[in-house]
């Protein structure tokens, strides 16, 4: 039997207030409509390019947006809408974010503290020491501050961290750049272990060609919204299998599937197009096209496109 979702992403839009020259206010919608979820024991990799929306829905969860966003939709865990303060209350503890950015760190505060909590016991210390182990960190390592440490350090950090929470869902945003090959497998390793003892890991990378091998199911993102999602098999497969032309894209633009590049850019939040938000790009693009596209169930994934079939 299938598990229910432990988070879930329903209708999520997210708009910026901001100021033109002029000084005249308007909204950006930078995420629309977008809906996911995750399961216990599931891995699900968000793809999608740069400046799709990945981050601010790891931030839109965490309750971690700034000041000028407003945000509208449902963001439930274990089957309850979340507050901002509850959210809050969860993050660190039962979600737990992979931060983009190594600039997370505490400056001010030492390494080994900042992995375990400032009340660590003997277990979470050896529980650390042994992460540590893992990531080719040494003992030496938890005396230093952040600033000590070089980049591909400062990610095992944090996602050490992350694993050491023991948080229920973890969100894991580009958890492998500065990486040696050898590091970010582990990563990936320690990310499958967690999801195979019941947590859920929502793994957000550029990388699809690493999502579609650790990931259960793939969601692919596009101008701030969902266009698929469906079982990581079905890209392994290939363009047949998939449902949505940008995915399908997407599956050719890999060096090993042809190199193939898409025609186009995505749009800027400020000029989105009418309906279906790759129609510019689209060689299938209809009149119809110009709706609302509402996700639908195609052959047991989910698609935004009114022509998939
Ligand atoms: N504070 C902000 N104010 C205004 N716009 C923002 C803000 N933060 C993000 N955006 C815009 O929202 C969009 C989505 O940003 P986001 O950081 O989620 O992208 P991403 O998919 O994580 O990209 P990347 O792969 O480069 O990390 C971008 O167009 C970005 O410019
Ligand atoms: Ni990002």
């Amino acid at each position: 039997m299938k598990k229910e979702p432990i988070l879930s992403v329903k209708d999520l839009s997210v708009s910026f207030q901001m100021y033109d020259n002029g000084l005249e206010k308007y909204d950006l919608k930078v995420i629309s409509n977008l809906t996911l979820d995750v399961r216990p024991g599931e891995i699900v990799a968000i793809a999608g390019s740069s400046g799709s929306g990945k981050s601010l829905l790891a931030h839109a969860v965490m309750g971690l947006l700034p000041e000028n966003a407003s945000i509208s939709g449902e963001i439930s865990y274990k089957g309850k809408v979340l507050s901002q303060k509850e959210k809050e209350a969860l993050r660190g503890k039962e979600m737990a974010l992979v931060p983009q950015s190594v600039s997370y760190l505490d400056p001010l505060m030492k390494v080994g503290t900042q992995v375990r909590g400032r009340k660590a016991d003997k277990e979470i210390i050896k529980a650390q020491r042994e992460i540590f182990r893992r990531f080719h960190l040494d003992e030496k390592t938890e005396q230093l501050y952040p600033f000590q440490l070089s980049g591909g350090m400062a990610r095992r950090v944090l996602v050490s961290t992350a694993v050491l929470s023991g948080a229920e869902v973890i969100i894991a945003d580009e958890p492998t750049p500065g990486l040696d090959l050898e590091m970010a497998l582990e990563a990936l390793k320690i990310f499958r272990e967690l999801s195979d003892e019941g947590k859920a890991v929502i793994l957000i990378t550029h990388d699809i060609d690493l999502a579609f091998h650790i990931a259960d199911r793939i969601a692919v993102f596009y101008a701030g919204t969902t266009v698929e999602i469906a079982a990581a098999k079905d890209f392994l497969e290939g363009v047949d299998a998939l449902r949505h032309p940008y995915s399908k894209a997407l599956w050719k633009a890999l060096p090993q599937n042809g190199f193939e590049p898409i025609p186009g850019f995505q749009p800027y939040a400020k000029y989105l197009p009418k309906g279906c938000l790759f129609s510019p790009r689209c060689p299938h693009k209809t009149k119809e096209c110009e709706e609302n596209i509402p996700m639908r169930e195609v052959r047991g994934g989910y698609v935004r496109c009114i022509h998939a079939d």
